[in-house]
Order: C-alpha cells, then sequence, then structure tokens
C-alpha cells in the first residue's frame, strides 16, 4: 500500500542574520498518525512550525499540504490546516458555542450540524453554553481544537498543547488527539517537553537538535532486540552532548 503524505516538510531553513536556526528540516506527515517533536529548548521546533502554517516566512525549502505549497499556493494549502500555535482566541464573554458559531461566519459555509458534530468529538456538549470565562485551561484548549478542526483539516498541529494542564487535562487532551487521529484519520503533529506523555500519545517522533533534524524513529523502534527502551531514555541518548560525571 503506497500512502500519500499529507505533509511534506522539504529542506525547511529559516535563516536570522546569518545563523540557520532551522537548518534544512526534512520530514512527512502522514493521515492517521500522532508525529511528535521533540528537541531542546530552543532547538528550533516553533520556528519550524510557525514557518509550516505560515506565520512566519521560510528563508530556504518549502512544505506542501496535500501536495500545495506554503509558498506557491498558499491559500490551497493552508485551508488543510488547523493549528494551535500559541493560546487559541477566545472570547471569554462569550459561550463556546457562540465562539464557534463567530467562527464559523468568519470561516464561510460551516452549518450547524458540523458545529454539533465538532463539539462531540471534543466532548464539550455539557458545557458548550456556559461562558468560557468558567471553563478550565483544558476545557479552553479543547474548544480551541474545535475551532482548528471546524474546517474539517487533513492536519492539525498543536505546539505544545498540554502546556500548563493538571494531569487530568493532559489525560483529556491525550484521548482527544488519539481519537483524532484514529477515527477521524487526521495526521496530527505536537510538540513538548513531556517525554513520558509522548510516549503515550504519539506514534513516531522526530528530534530536533540545533535547528537539524537529528533522527525520526517510530514506538515500536523502542521496542529493539529483546530491548526496550523509555523515550526518555531515547531522547538523552541523542540530546546528550556533555557528561558531568
Ligand atoms: N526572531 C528571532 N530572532 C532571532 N532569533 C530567534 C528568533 N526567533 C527564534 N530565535 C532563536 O531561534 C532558536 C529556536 O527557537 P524556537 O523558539 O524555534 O525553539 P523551540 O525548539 O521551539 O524552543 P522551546 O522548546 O524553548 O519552545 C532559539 O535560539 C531562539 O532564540
Amino acid at each position: 500500500m503506497n500512502i500519500q503524505p499529507v505533509v511534506e516538510v522539504r529542506n525547511l531553513t529559516k535563516r536570522i542574520r546569518n545563523r540557520n536556526i532551522v537548518d534544512q528540516i526534512h520530514f512527512d506527515l502522514f493521515p492517521g498518525e500522532v508525529f511528535g517533536f521533540l528537541g531542546p529548548n530552543g532547538a528550533g521546533k516553533t520556528t519550524t512550525i510557525r514557518m509550516m502554517v505560515g506565520l512566519i516566512s521560510m528563508s530556504d525549502g518549502d512544505v506542501a499540504i496535500n501536495g500545495h505549497s506554503i509558498r506557491g499556493s498558499f491559500q490551497e494549502a493552508i485551508r488543510h490546516v488547523g493549528a494551535i500555535i500559541e493560546n487559541p482566541e477566545l472570547y471569554r464573554h462569550l459561550t463556546g458555542m457562540q465562539n464557534l458559531k463567530q467562527f464559523a461566519r468568519m470561516a464561510n459555509g460551516i452549518p450547524q450540524s458540523r458545529i454539533d458534530q465538532i463539539v462531540q468529538l471534543v466532548g464539550l456538549s455539557a458545557r458548550i453554553h456556559d461562558k468560557v470565562k468558567t471553563y478550565s485551561l483544558g476545557m479552553r484548549q479543547r474548544l480551541g481544537i474545535a475551532q482548528a478542526l471546524l474546517h474539517a483539516p487533513a492536519v492539525l498541529i498543536l505546539d505544545e498543547p498540554t502546556n500548563g494542564l493538571d494531569p487530568a487535562g493532559i489525560r483529556e487532551m491525550r484521548q482527544l488527539v488519539r481519537k483524532l487521529a484514529a477515527e477521524e484519520g487526521i495526521a496530527v503533529m505536537v510538540s513538548s517537553h513531556l517525554l513520558a506523555e509522548m510516549e503515550q500519545m504519539c506514534d513516531r517522533f522526530g528530534v530536533v537538535i540545533d535547528g537539524r533534524l537529528r533522527t525520526t524513529f517510530a514506538l515500536a523502534d523502542l521496542q529493539n532486540q529483546s530491548e526496550t527502551q523509555t523515550l526518555e531514555e531515547k531522547y538523552i541518548q541523542l540530546t546528550e552532548v556533555v557528561s558531568y560525571a
């Protein structure tokens, strides 16, 4: 079976003042997989993600979404992308439903039935008519994801979605992400430093160090030759440069 990638990142580079803070990053994302984007602070993850969604320009390379170039056919490409890069933009004095309706009006042509379907999917049905200011951070994140899903994107990109969430919120986020990939066939890309969490959430990983993609590997690759490594052990091995022993 030959599955087409949803996202093709090709030699993506960001140069600022003669320094490549993202340096020829190259990977694919496939439908229905959760891809964990890992790396130390300042490695270049957010910069990569911001280029992938057109928030900042690329110095070199390109990103194709469903075959459409972010550089060449931005509107066509971005149609297939849902993303939460910083905190989701929400009106706190409106209800969750009012927020979604407002967003749907701006996006044009999203029927109420789609909104209802998404509310159910993100598990907010019981509280959707309450004001957002009464929501927990986890609920606000899920409402943000609902917004990002309204236009039925093929890929969902989440930069540190579990930041600041309590253990229950983290668990709900993980279950939601897994469901979106498994049941909706969405390709999900998640960046995070919570390795134990990422090990449970993701199918495949990419590790960025100093702007370069050091390696990609599958969750299954952690169990190898009768030896099992945790994601944390593998990550430390890959990123360790100085021994303090
Ligand atoms: N506009 C800018 N001008 C100069 N340097 C920048 C700019 N934006 C980012 N950088 C630098 O580029 C590097 C990569 O930053 P980036 O935010 O992409 O890292 P990150 O992997 O997302 O880190 P973290 O895990 O801390 O969020 C850092 O050294 C950062 O200081």
